[in-house]
């Protein structure tokens, strides 16, 4: 708990970094209050709070992003007004972006030297590909990299693309590495690689800011935990006193139970959405066979690249499927656009949300509107107070903070932005629901909320399909888990048969220790 005499630890010594009474505002919004904090040579700072709470903007800070608009920052006893990208950087501090910063087209040691490769002698200036691999090689060891200097990116998961950015951090003489929800999708065996490359960072004396929604992931990282609450710092928790429940209390001001949205296993309704023989552009030789009842929560499950989303993109029309039919209420769907999708009510909240599922530089309440202007036209024009309306009671559903919903959506935190996603669609009362990583980066809080809003779409009828790489979330969430494999549905989980060992053994192919029978539809 926060302790009076020494709040986040402020007297401990010696620190690398010292944050005091750091303060920044927006229009309408004081996003950091008087924020101090220290961290200490070789220490992971956890830091949690909820959606908005002004994570990223003081990890900005430091990145030299954001100016602050008051307070002093101190990087190994050097007393700096405000950070730039550069000083920040020659400071011994890098920021591994949630948008990683990789370069797809190019191997490991490029992207870790990109600016600062070695040469070759003579007049040509050459790149010195063989001592630029070998002065990557100590970095992938430091990080314990199971891929090789010469592998090309684009052929690595997201959790070795991390490493690669770490890698590239270290050999810039990195000594506090920020990690802002690194972990948000990766599934479980990544997550974990994750985590072991923090500790390597920690016994090498380097420190870590790490953010996450994910606490369990935090408990297992972390020396120390700060909670963030609108701009301040609410509390801090020692080793000793890091536990779930504690950081939820600090973190949203009350206990939270930990399932509370859910509801016990019910019968499903009628087939809404089929699919059979369907083949996504992404693996043209498999063949899914899929039936989404009314009434169910449906999780999808499966490792990064397994093909969850590219289903999930040809069910909603975006991307052109290549074999097979898809039918709504027994009726055949032509499926050739996302707009044959939205006529007939099925949609998708997507991963990305950024590129796909909204408009950064619209406020928050033509966002909601777009996909439905008609209901919101009054003979040709469209009417802001009824747009305003429906906005407002989509804000106060899923808590969506900001200053009103007039407010730019590029603004928003993170989490804030995935829930104007989540009510645009919702205020066109959906038949199907299609929502992949729903409550990536969303705060516990929230996410409760969202369940519970899932949970009241499939109590109405609506067939909800959630596509998940949070393990818990599929096996506390769904009434049924498919999971996927390279492609193909590999099995069916009822209720009874939900663990995580069974979700991870037919996403790698394997079958699970008792899959249920009757919910089993055929697999290609
Ligand atoms: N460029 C900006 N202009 C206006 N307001 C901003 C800007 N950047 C951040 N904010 C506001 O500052 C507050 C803190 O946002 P911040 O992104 O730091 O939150 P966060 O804790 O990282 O949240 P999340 O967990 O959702 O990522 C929010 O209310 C946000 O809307």
């Amino acid at each position: 708990m926060l302790k009076a005499s020494d709040p986040s630890g402020l007297t401990a010594r010696p620190h690398f970094l010292a944050l005091d009474g750091i303060r920044k505002t927006y229009p309408g919004v004081i996003a950091l209050a008087d924020f101090s904090m220290r961290v200490a040579p070789g220490e992971v700072i956890g830091l949690v709070g909820e959606n908005g709470a002004g994570k990223s903007t003081l990890m900005k800070i430091l990145g030299g992003i954001t100016a602050p608009d008051q307070g002093a920052i101190t990087v190994d006893g050097v007393p700096h007004d405000r950070l730039t990208v550069g000083s920040s950087m020659r400071a011994g501090i890098a920021f591994v972006h949630q948008e990683l910063n990789l370069f797809d087209n190019l191997d490991v040691a490029a992207n870790v030297f990109l600016g600062r490769e070695p040469l070759r002698g003579g007049p040509l200036r050459l790149v010195d590909r063989a001592a630029l691999r070998a002065a990557c090689e100590p970095y992938l060891k430091q990080v314990g990299a199971n891929f090789s200097a010469d592998a090309p990116v684009a052929s690595l998961s997201l959790a070795q693309q991390q490493m690669v950015e770490i890698a590239k951090a270290l050999s810039m003489q990195a000594r506090l590495v920020i990690l802002d929800e690194p972990t948000s999708s990766l599934p479980v065996a990544e997550t974990d690689r994750l985590l072991s490359v923090i500790a390597a960072l920690k016994a090498q004396g380097i420190s870590v800011i790490f953010i996450s929604h994910r606490l369990h992931e935090i408990e297992r990282a972390a020396d120390r935990v700060l909670a963030m609450r609108d701009g301040a710092l609410v509390g801090a928790l020692d080793r000793d006193e890091i536990g779930h429940d504690a950081m939820v209390k600090l973190m949203i001001g009350r206990a939270l139970k930990a399932r509370e949205a859910l509801a016990p296993a019910r019968e499903p309704g009628a087939v809404a959405l089929s699919a059979r023989g369907v083949s996504t552009p992404a693996y043209p030789g498999c063949r899914v066979d899929l039936d989404l009842c009314k009434g169910e929560i449906l999780g999808l499950a499966g490792l990064v690249g397994s093909g969850r989303t590219e289903l999930a993109r040809v069910l909603f029309g975006i991307d052109r499927r290549l074999g097979g039919s898809v039918a709504l209420d027994g009726k055949p769907l032509a499926l050739s656009a996302a707009n044959d999708a939205v006529a007939n009510g099925i949609f998708l909240v997507p991963e990305d949300r950024k590129a796909t599922g909204i408009l950064l530089d619209l406020p928050i309440a033509q966002n909601i509107s777009l996909p439905d202007l008609p209901r919101h036209a009054r003979r040709y024009l469209v009417s802001p107070r009824s747009e305003a309306e429906t906005a407002e009671a989509q804000k106060k559903n899923l808590a969506i903070k900001a200053p009103s919903v007039a407010t730019l959506t590029g603004t928003l935190s993170g989490g804030n932005q995935q829930k104007v996603v989540l009510a645009k669609w919702l205020a066109m009362k959906p038949k199907v629901m299609i929502l992949d990583e729903p409550t990536r980066g969303i705060d516990i809080g929230a996410k409760a909320e969202i369940y519970a809003l899932m949970r009241g779409l499939a109590d109405a009828g609506v067939a909800v399909l959630m596509i998940s790489s949070d393990m818990e979330e599929v096996i506390g969430v769904s009434d049924r888990i498919a999971v996927m494999h390279e492609g193909s549905i590999s099995g069916y989980l009822d209720r009874d048969d939900f663990s995580q060992e069974n979700v991870l053994l037919l996403a790698i192919g394997k079958p699970a220790g008792k899959e249920s029978a009757g919910a089993a539809v055929p697999v290609a």
